[in-house]
């Protein structure tokens, strides 16, 4: 079935909005959405984290990854394992060697160990008041989500600029709803 067009344009503008909001908060962005997780969430350790290697304007999740490895909290990366399937997540802490992967991607070492994620933060376009989440197209999150959704809980927190907040998401049968999102104003729960 054809990507519908609306979804394409949506993609386009958010690129923009993002490009404009990492711009003007800079740094400032990243400590910010960390300290607002950290004040909301408290994993166990023994509960990993998932998070992502930001690429093109991306929030930053490092300083998070950064201050929950301090904690003792085990943090890990995804993989593309296969083009049509879900991501794979091996430990990575800020500082840790990383390879070149698919789409312009960075991925842990092929020794890392294999984690499975109970929080995830999720990188995304566009999100709405719904939990709705507009990514680059791949499928890959909402893949993700639904097959460790079958095996137990999980928290996907998206984590964004407030200026990536979108009025109503057009939303398709295999998209995967967020729990949350973190922006570097607040931290809102849709479930
Ligand atoms: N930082 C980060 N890592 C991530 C993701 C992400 O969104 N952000 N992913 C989230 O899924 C996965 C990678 N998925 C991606 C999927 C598509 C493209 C991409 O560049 N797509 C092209 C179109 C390519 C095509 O049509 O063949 C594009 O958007 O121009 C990039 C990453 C796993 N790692
Ligand atoms: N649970 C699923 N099972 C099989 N295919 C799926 C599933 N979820 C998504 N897909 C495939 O992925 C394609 C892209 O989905 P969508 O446009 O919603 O991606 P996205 O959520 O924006 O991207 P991403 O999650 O990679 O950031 C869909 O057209 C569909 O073919």
């Amino acid at each position: 079935m054809a990507v519908p067009n609306d979804k394409r344009a949506l993609r386009t503008a958010f690129m923009e909005k993002r490009k404009a909001a990492a711009a003007l908060l800079g740094e400032t962005a990243g400590p910010a959405m960390a300290k607002l997780f950290l004040a909301h969430f408290s994993p166990e350790p023994g509960e990993a984290v998932a998070g992502y290697m930001p690429m093109r304007n991306e929030a930053d999740p490092l300083p998070l990854l950064a201050a929950l490895r301090e904690k003792g909290i085990a943090t890990a990366l995804p993989r593309i394992e296969a083009r049509e399937g879900a991501l794979g997540f091996y430990a990575w802490a800020p500082g840790d060697p990383l390879i070149e992967g698919p789409f312009g991607t960075k991925e842990p070492s092929i020794k890392a160990a294999h984690v499975v994620p109970r929080i995830l933060i999720v990188p995304l376009l566009a999100f709405d008041s719904d939990g709705g989440r507009l990514g680059y197209g791949g499928g890959f999150y909402d893949r993700t989500l639904a097959e460790l959704r079958l095996r137990h809980r999980v928290m996907a927190v998206g984590l964004a600029f407030s200026a990536q907040q979108a009025e109503n998401l057009p939303s398709e049968p295999h998209d995967a709803v967020l729990d949350a999102v973190v922006t570097e104003k607040a931290v809102l729960f849709f479930r």
